[in-house]
C-alpha cells in the first residue's frame, strides 16, 4: 500500500512512541520470568511453607506473563488527542514507565472509553481519535478521525480513510479477531454495561454481536476480576466449529481464564458434535421431556427384582411387588434415587423387621437381625440388584426401550418413531447432552465407590464398570455436579436454544448474570414461546438490560440486500440490519439440472477461491454434505481455507465466499428452514453464489406466496 510523505512521517513518529511501551513490556515480562525463577528456587527451601510461596509465586507471576505475551501483537492500537492538548494511547493492556507514569491505557479502562464513545456530533473533547495499524511491533498504517475541526491546531495532520472500512475489508481467515481498535459507540455501550442481571445483546446478522459479547466478556473481567475470575466465566455456543472460530479472542485480548464449551460439551464428562435429525431433535429439545425424564428418573431400572423373600430364624419375611414399590415412592419422595442410595438397606431391614413374629428371632431382638442380615449375600445382592447406584447415562442409554412406558402420549407417533432411531448409533447428540444432565439432576450424584472401613453394603455400579471398559473417555464419568455454578454465563446464538438447553444452562447460572446474544430471524427451533418461557425461567426474575446493535459490518450491501428480501418475506419480524460496505459484485444465482448440480457447486467453488484470498464455504442440505466433500476433496485437499458443512453449522462464521447448494432443499429440511437458509445468505463478506434445480426462495422473496 503507498503512502504519502506526511503519512510516513506519522508513522515514524508513533513508531518511536510505540517502541517506548514496547521496551517497557518486555521489561515487565523480565521481571515476571525472573519471578518465575525466584519462585521455583524457593520450592527447594524444603520446608511447606516454601512450596506454598513457590506456587502462589510461579502462578502470579506465569500468569502475567502469559497475558504480557498474549498482548504482544497490536500492543498499541489507538490514540487520542484531546482538546486540552493532552494525548492519550490505548492498548490492550495498561503499561506504565520506570516512574510509575502511564504509557498505556487499558481499553477497558474509565480513561479509554471516550475512545469508543466520541463522535463528530459529540467530539466529549476528543480532536482527533487514531487508529495505529501495526504488524507484530510494526507501525505501518495510520487511520484518523477528526472529530472536531474548530479545536484542532493548525499543524495537525489527519491521514488515512477510516479504520473500520479498511477492518472490514480485509479477507477472512479460519478464526474471528478482535475489534478492539474499531469497536463502535453502540457496541461499546453494550460491552460496558454493568454486570448486574441479564444483558441481552440482538440486532440482525454481522452486527458484531458475537465479538461485542467476547469483549464484554475481557471487559467483565477487567473490571472485577477477583469475582469473576474465581467464579469463572462460561461462554456457550453453537457448535466445537463455532467455538474453534472465536478461541482466540480472549487469548488476544490478554484473558485466559475464560470457560469456552459448545452446547455439546456443557456437561463435564461429555463431548458431542453431532446433532439428531430434526423431528427427534424437537422432540427432545421440547420442554415436554421434563416429565418424560421425570418418570424414567423415578421408574425402577429395567429387570430389578420384584419380590425378596428371607428367611429368617422360623419366619419366611417377603417384600412383594406393591411392597417394594411403596418402600420405592417413600424413599424418592424423601431425596433423590442416588442421594437415598445409602439408606436402601436400612428401610428394607426396617420393613422386613416389622414381619418379624418367631420367639427366637424376636429373643434376638432388632439388632440381631439387623447384625445377621446386612450381611448376608443374599440380601446384599438383592439391595445391589434393586437399587443400584446408577448414572444419568446409564438410564439416558435405557430410555429407547422404554419410551412409551415414560412419554405416556406426550409425543405424536412421527417423533415417538424419531425419538427410538436417534439413540441407534448409542452415541449422545447434541440435543442428548440437556437430558443427560437433567437426569444428573433428577437422581442425585453417583455415591462414592466402597469404602473397605464403610459398613454399607456394596452396591453395584454397572455403568461404571462398563465405563472403565470403554476404550476412549469420550464419556467420562457425569457423576460430580458440585462444580456447575459460574459466575457469568455468556450464551451465544442464545435463539437457537430449545427449552431443554436453557435448563441445562439455567442451572449454571443461578447465581450468575448473564450476557445473552441473539437474533430470533436466524433461529432454528421451531417453538419460540416454549423456548422463552424456559429461558425466562432460566433467569429467575434477573432484570434485563437490552441493546440492538444495528449496523452489519460482515455482508457486502449487495449479498445483504438478497437475505434481506427472503428475510422480510418469509421471516415476520426480521432484525434487519444496515449493511454500510457497498463492493460492486452482485451474488450469482444458477438453476441447473439435478444430474450437473454437485458438479457445478464445484467447479463454482474452485472458481469462488479464486477470486478471494481468504475463506470459501460450500453450504449443502444436510443430506449432500457427504456428496459434497467427496466432489470436492482433490480442493480440500490442497485448499485449508474451503469447508464444505451443512446450514446448521454455519451458525456465527462467516467467509469471504460462499456456495449455497440446492437452496429450497435447505428450506425444506426443517420447520426452521427458512431461518436457516437467511443464515447461510449472510455468511459471505465479499461473494455469495446459489445453485439449485429450482428457485422457489426467489419466488417467495419477490413477494410469492410461501410454500
Ligand atoms: N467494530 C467493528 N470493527 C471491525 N469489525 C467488526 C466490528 N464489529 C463487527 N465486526 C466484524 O463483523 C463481523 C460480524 O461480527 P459477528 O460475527 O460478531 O456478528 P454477529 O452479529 O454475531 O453475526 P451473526 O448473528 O450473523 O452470527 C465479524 O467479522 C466482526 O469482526
Amino acid at each position: 500500500m503507498t503512502s504519502t510523505p506526511a503519512e510516513r512521517r506519522e508513522i515514524e513518529t508513533e513508531q518511536a512512541y510505540v517502541d517506548t511501551v514496547y521496551e517497557r513490556l518486555d521489561a515487565s515480562a523480565d521481571v515476571a520470568r525472573s519471578l518465575v525463577a525466584e519462585g521455583f528456587a524457593r520450592g527447594h527451601i524444603g520446608h511447606e511453607g516454601g512450596l506454598v510461596e513457590r506456587d502462589a509465586m510461579v502462578f502470579q507471576a506465569t500468569r502475567r506473563l502469559t497475558a504480557l505475551n498474549a498482548a504482544h501483537d497490536g500492543l498499541v492500537f489507538g490514540r487520542l488527542n484531546l482538546t486540552t492538548g493532552e494525548s492519550r494511547y490505548i492498548g490492550r493492556i495498561g503499561v506504565r514507565d520506570a516512574e510509575r507514569e502511564i504509557l498505556l491505557i487499558d481499553w477497558r479502562a474509565p480513561a479509554a472509553a471516550v475512545f469508543y464513545q466520541a463522535t463528530a456530533q459529540d467530539p466529549s473533547g476528543v480532536v482527533r481519535r487514531r487508529v495505529l495499524r501495526c504488524s507484530g511491533a510494526q507501525v505501518v498504517g495510520i487511520e484518523d478521525d477528526l472529530l472536531d475541526a474548530d479545536s484542532a491546531p493548525d499543524d495537525m495532520v489527519v491521514v488515512g480513510e477510516g479504520a473500520l472500512l479498511a477492518s472490514l475489508s480485509r479477507a477472512r481467515d479460519s478464526t474471528m479477531h478482535s475489534v478492539v481498535a474499531t469497536i463502535q459507540k453502540e457496541q461499546d455501550e453494550a460491552i460496558r454495561a454493568p454486570s448486574r442481571g441479564a444483558t441481552i445483546i440482538g440486532g440482525g446478522p454481522g452486527t458484531g454481536k458475537t465479538v461485542v459479547a467476547l469483549h464484554r466478556a475481557a471487559f467483565l473481567l477487567y473490571t472485577d476480576r477477583r469475582r469473576f475470575e474465581s467464579g469463572g466465566v462460561l461462554v456457550v455456543g453453537p457448535s466445537s466449529v463455532f467455538m474453534n472460530y472465536i478461541e482466540r479472542v480472549l487469548p488476544s485480548l490478554g484473558e485466559t481464564s475464560v470457560t469456552l464449551r459448545s452446547l455439546g460439551q456443557v456437561v463435564d464428562g461429555i463431548t458431542s458434535a453431532h446433532h439428531d435429525e430434526p423431528v427427534a431433535a424437537a422432540a427432545k429439545g421440547s420442554a415436554r421431556m421434563v416429565r418424560v425424564l421425570a418418570r424414567a428418573a423415578a421408574a425402577p431400572l429395567a429387570g430389578a427384582p420384584t419380590e425378596f423373600r428371607y428367611f429368617y430364624k422360623d419366619d419366611v419375611l417377603r417384600l412383594d411387588a406393591a411392597r417394594l414399590d411403596g418402600l420405592r415412592r417413600h424413599l424418592l419422595h424423601q431425596s433423590s434415587r442416588n442421594r437415598a442410595h445409602p439408606r436402601v438397606p436400612a428401610v428394607l431391614v426396617d420393613a422386613l423387621w416389622q414381619q418379624v413374629a418367631g420367639e427366637r428371632a424376636l429373643e434376638k431382638g432388632r439388632e440381631g437381625f439387623t447384625d445377621a442380615i446386612v450381611d448376608d449375600p443374599r440380601f446384599v445382592d438383592f439391595v445391589e440388584a434393586w437399587w443400584p447406584a446408577v448414572d444419568a447415562v446409564e438410564i439416558w442409554r435405557s430410555l429407547p426401550d422404554r419410551l412409551a412406558e415414560f412419554a405416556q402420549g406426550e409425543f405424536p407417533r412421527e417423533q415417538m418413531d424419531a425419538l427410538r432411531a436417534s439413540w441407534a448409533g448409542g452415541v449422545p447428540s447434541i440435543e442428548d447432552v440437556p437430558l443427560i444432565d437433567e437426569l444428573r439432576y433428577l437422581i442425585g450424584e453417583v455415591p462414592p465407590e466402597h469404602d473397605e472401613d464403610d459398613d454399607t453394603p456394596k452396591q453395584l455400579m454397572s455403568f461404571e464398570r462398563r465405563e472403565r471398559e470403554d476404550a476412549g473417555d469420550r464419556l467420562r464419568s457425569t457423576r460430580s455436579i458440585d462444580d456447575d455454578g459460574f459466575a457469568h454465563v455468556l450464551v451465544d446464538e442464545a435463539q437457537d436454544l430449545s427449552p431443554m438447553q436453557w435448563r441445562m444452562l439455567g442451572r449454571r447460572g443461578r447465581h450468575a448474570s448473564w450476557t445473552i446474544v441473539g437474533d430470533p430471524a436466524q433461529s432454528s427451533w421451531p417453538w419460540p414461546e416454549e423456548a422463552a418461557a424456559a429461558r425466562a425461567a432460566a433467569l429467575d426474575g434477573k432484570p434485563e438490560h437490552v441493546f440492538r446493535l444495528s449496523t452489519n459490518y460482515r455482508n457486502s450491501a449487495e449479498i445483504y440486500d438478497v437475505a434481506a428480501q427472503v428475510a422480510r418475506h418469509a421471516i415476520p419480524g426480521a432484525d434487519l440490519a444496515a449493511a454500510v460496505r457497498r463492493t460492486g459484485e452482485e451474488p450469482e444465482h444458477l438453476v441447473v439440472a439435478p444430474g450437473q448440480l454437485v458438479g457445478v457447486a464445484r467447479e463454482r467453488a474452485e472458481k469462488l477461491l479464486g477470486r478471494v484470498d481468504g475463506t470459501v464455504a460450500v453450504v449443502a442440505p444436510r443430506a449432500r454434505v457427504a456428496e459434497l466433500t467427496a466432489e470436492l476433496s482433490e480442493t480440500l485437499r490442497h485448499h485449508e481455507r474451503l469447508r464444505v458443512l451443512d446450514g446448521l453449522d454455519t451458525k456465527g462464521l462467516e467467509f469471504d465466499a460462499v456456495v449455497v447448494v440446492d437452496p429450497d432443499a435447505i428450506v425444506a429440511e426443517s420447520e426452521a428452514g427458512w431461518r436457516t437458509f437467511y443464515v447461510v445468505l449472510t455468511r459471505a463478506t465479499q461473494l455469495l453464489s446459489t445453485v439449485g434445480p429450482t428457485e422457489r426462495w426467489r419466488e417467495v422473496s419477490r413477494g410469492g406466496p410461501r410454500p
